[in-house]
């Protein structure tokens, strides 16, 4: 496929470059915070870059009437009905977290969740690397949508940390933690390619990559 990245000279960017050039995809367009280049219109649009950058990755997309598959964490309300008029007409995949693991981790929660009553404690912790900007975890945020009351969450920047998260249920007598761990960037580029992969064939509409995973 030719495909296009917004984000292209970031951590994730490059991580997801090497990753679909060994898949033999070719990227045709990409832009950063200094700039676009386009060599040809791509077929589909990958962004892993800041909140910041969303305004233009909206505009972008309305111009290429192309699918979306967006990473980027930070996004708000406001961000989230942009990309839900976006859907209306091409296909878009977001998550605020490409692995597997995560994604099978939000069903124990939700699993667990069940079974428990108020007098159990929830918290969520996440350890990122110090380059991270946004703070909670874009993850620690969906973990915590999953459950319907208030939840403490507790950040670390620590080093090279690729992404921790770990899920704490307690009582009085004893505790349950749930704990994903990424040792590298492949644990979400993978996932990036399969949505890439994928979304050529959808129809327009907002999809999870949890809905990828599943069909
Ligand atoms: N959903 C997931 O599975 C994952 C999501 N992420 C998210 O992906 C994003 C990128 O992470 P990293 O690569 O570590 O960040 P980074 O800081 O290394 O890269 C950010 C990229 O965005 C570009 N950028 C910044 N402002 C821009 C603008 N106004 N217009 C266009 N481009 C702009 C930068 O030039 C750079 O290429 C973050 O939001 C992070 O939380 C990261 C890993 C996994
Ligand atoms: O910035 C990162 O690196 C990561 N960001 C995502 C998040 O905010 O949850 C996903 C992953 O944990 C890595």
């Amino acid at each position: 496929m030719k495909y296009g990245i917004i984000g292209y000279s970031g951590r994730m960017g490059e991580a997801i470059e090497k990753l679909f050039s060994q898949a033999g995809h070719e990227l045709v367009y990409q832009k950063d915070e200094n700039g676009e280049k386009e060599i040809e219109k791509p077929e589909l649009i990958i962004d892993f870059s800041l909140k910041e950058a969303f305004p233009e990755t909206v505009k972008v997309i309305k111009e290429k009437e192309i699918p979306l598959v967006i990473g980027t964490t930070g996004l708000d309300e406001a961000d989230f009905k942009q990309l839900n008029q976006l859907a209306e007409k091409v296909a878009v995949i977001q998550s605020f977290n490409f692995s597997i693991g995560i994604n099978i981790l939000s069903e124990l929660v939700s699993k667990v969740d069940n079974y428990i009553d108020q007098d159990w404690d929830i918290e969520i912790s996440e350890t990122h690397h110090r380059f991270k900007k946004d703070k909670p975890s874009g993850t620690a945020i969906m973990l915590s949508d999953l459950i319907d009351r208030d939840i403490d969450m507790h950040s670390k920047r620590l080093g090279s940390e690729f992404g921790e998260h770990e899920v704490y249920f307690a009582s009085t007598g004893e505790v349950l933690t749930l704990k994903h761990r990424a040792y590298s960037r492949e644990a979400f580029t993978k996932g990036v390619l399969l949505s890439a992969e994928k979304i050529l064939d959808l129809n327009p509409g907002l999809y999870s990559f949890k809905d990828i995973l599943t069909n």
